[in-house]
């Protein structure tokens, strides 16, 4: 599923309408009929509905909206939120087909609306769509209060009015939607950390647009799905060995955190990892040899209870993940620099390692393998040598730059967890629950991921099926045993069995 921009769309609505002859009215019929048969699901047949209809064409949208609803039967008021001289093209055309039908509209002029509201069991917001510019003016501003202060169920057209389609905008004023029924493809804003609670729950509807705009331009979006893991989620072949399933390496961890690279080995080789070192300070070797039993180990020197260097490890591996536990010391950029230079395969960089990694940047150019980040918010600010506030206004440039510029994958981590390669390419991955927002879930991440880089599938697959898996693990558990309040980052590898017996079922 394709995740577009406002500019993305409005090409897309060009193409569509100069080349391949769909004309503006049939869009705005389509998308208006095809969000009344999604709306009735949310209806009650003797509901009373208001739509609130704007001045552009998301109003459009909105006339279809009422005519349909009207000609099923339902008890539909429309109010026109703009005058009637402002509304053009096609939705001035979709409202003479209401006024035609002999169906009514009320003009709003200054009335008080809170009161038309009262008997009102719904409303649909049809004020703004895509095509929002700056800070909401009158009446929006008024109306869209009013939307928020009203007790009864909203359904907003496309976008909940006042959120924009695209990254990179401070929201002061929008509706809060119950639901939003979203034109053909997902915006940018459905995935934003500070904007997808406006939307409530949304679906997307077809209304037959072309997807050639979208898909031959550069830097695509999409959403990873179900079934893209079903697709591409390699099965084992009955003649595979430990050594086809990969060879791995873990780096991290001091004698204060031997937790995070205990839980990494774990998870990777739960999700499929064939054979698993691990390179760690040997004071806590013992301890973890106790704890991940099917790993061997390679002790380093270590001072002051962390990694001191690398020593005489042997960087041969099919894929290498460095950095967690690893803590934030005076060696630390050395020995990850020793790591980026020596890896020739793939090599995973987490947590503390990507605090090392800022010191040595410039390395990452001299690399001739995959590299992969995986970041959270935090991290990934860091590294830009931004704020993290500034990062989640626009995490798909951010995460894209820093990709491209430095020819790495990069897995942003958070609610909307995206994987950027080096092209450009985003995806992000629709699993996951706020029990996950707890110590050590990035460690079992690192760990899924690892194993994931050393299965045959592409590097994007790998990453995206590895985040999938990672969150839909998650969401079982809360679903059927945990909470989001006791989830555990050890749960999640725990729960890997069933979601891999799901998946494969
Ligand atoms: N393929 C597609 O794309 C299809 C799209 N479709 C639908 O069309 C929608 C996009 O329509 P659109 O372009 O007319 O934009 P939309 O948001 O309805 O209105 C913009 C108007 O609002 C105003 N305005 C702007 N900012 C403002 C503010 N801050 N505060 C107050 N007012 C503000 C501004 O007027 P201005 O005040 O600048 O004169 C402008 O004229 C899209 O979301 C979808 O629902 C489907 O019908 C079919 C296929
Ligand atoms: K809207």
């Amino acid at each position: 599923m394709f995740v577009v921009t406002a500019k993305e769309m409005y090409d897309t609505d060009r193409y569509a309408m100069e080349r391949v002859g769909l004309e503006g009215k049939m869009l705005m019929e389509n998308a208006g009929r095809a969000i009344a048969r999604e709306m009735e699901a949310s209806l009650a047949e003797n509901d009373n509905i208001m739509i609130l209809v704007g001045k552009g064409n998301n109003g459009g949208d909105g006339f279809v909206i009422a005519r349909t609803l009207l000609e099923r039967g339902y008890a539909v008021e429309v109010l026109q939120c703009a005058e009637t001289s402002d509304i053009r093209g096609d939705a001035a055309f979709h409202r003479e087909v209401l006024l035609n039908m002999g169906y009514s509209i009320s003009e709003y002029e200054g009335q008080d609306v809170e009161s038309l509201l009262q008997d009102k069991d719904v409303v649909i917001d049809a004020l703004l769509g895509i095509g929002i510019k700056g800070a909401i003016r009158p009446p929006y501003d008024y109306l869209i209060t009013l939307i928020n202060q009203y007790q009864g169920k909203v359904l907003s057209v496309d976008l909940p009015s006042g959120i924009p389609a695209d990254e990179g905008y401070e929201v002061h004023q929008a509706v809060e939607a119950d639901q939003t029924i979203v034109v053909q493809f997902p915006k940018v804003s459905s995935f934003l950390q500070h904007t997808a609670a406006f939307y409530g729950d949304w679906t997307t509807v077809d209304i037959g647009l072309p997807s050639n705009v979208i898909q031959s331009g550069e830097n695509q979006k999409k959403v990873w799905g179900r079934r893209d893991v079903v697709r591409t989620l390699p099965s084992r072949s009955s003649f595979s060995h430990k050594g086809t399933h990969g060879k791995g390496l873990v780096i991290g961890g001091a004698v204060a955190m031997p937790g995070s690279i205990a839980m990494t080995s774990r998870a990777a080789l739960r999700a499929g990892a064939g054979l698993l070192t691990i390179a760690t300070v040997q004071e806590n070797v013992t301890a973890l040899a106790a704890n991940v039993v099917e790993a061997t180990y390679h002790t380093l020197p270590s001072q002051h209870g962390h990694i001191r260097s690398l020593g005489e490890l042997d960087f041969s591996y099919d894929g290498i993940a460095i950095g967690m536990g690893m803590g934030r010391h005076e060696q630390a950029p050395t020995i990850m620099k020793e790591a980026l230079l020596q890896t020739e395969g793939t090599l995973l960089i987490d947590a503390d390692g990507l605090y090392a990694l800022k010191q040595v940047l410039p390395s990452l150019s001299d690399r001739e393998g995959t590299t992969v980040l995986t970041p959270h918010p935090g991290e990934m600010a860091h590294l830009l040598g931004i704020t993290v506030p500034e990062l989640l206004q626009r995490p798909f440039s951010y995460a894209q730059s820093f990709a491209t510029e430095h020819d790495v994958y990069v897995v942003l981590k958070g609610a909307f967890t995206l994987i950027t390669n080096p092209k450009g390419d985003q995806w992000i991955n629709p699993t996951g629950n706020a029990g996950l927002a707890k110590g050590g879930t990035g460690d079992v991440l690192s760990g899924i991921l690892l194993s994931m880089l050393m299965q045959p599938q592409t590097v994007e697959e790998a990453l995206c099926n590895g985040v999938w898996i990672h969150g839909y693990t998650a969401d079982i558990l809360i679903e059927q045993k945990h909470s989001s309040y006791d989830l555990l980052a050890s749960d999640v590898i725990d729960g890997l069995p069933a979601t891999y017996r799901n998946i494969f079922s």
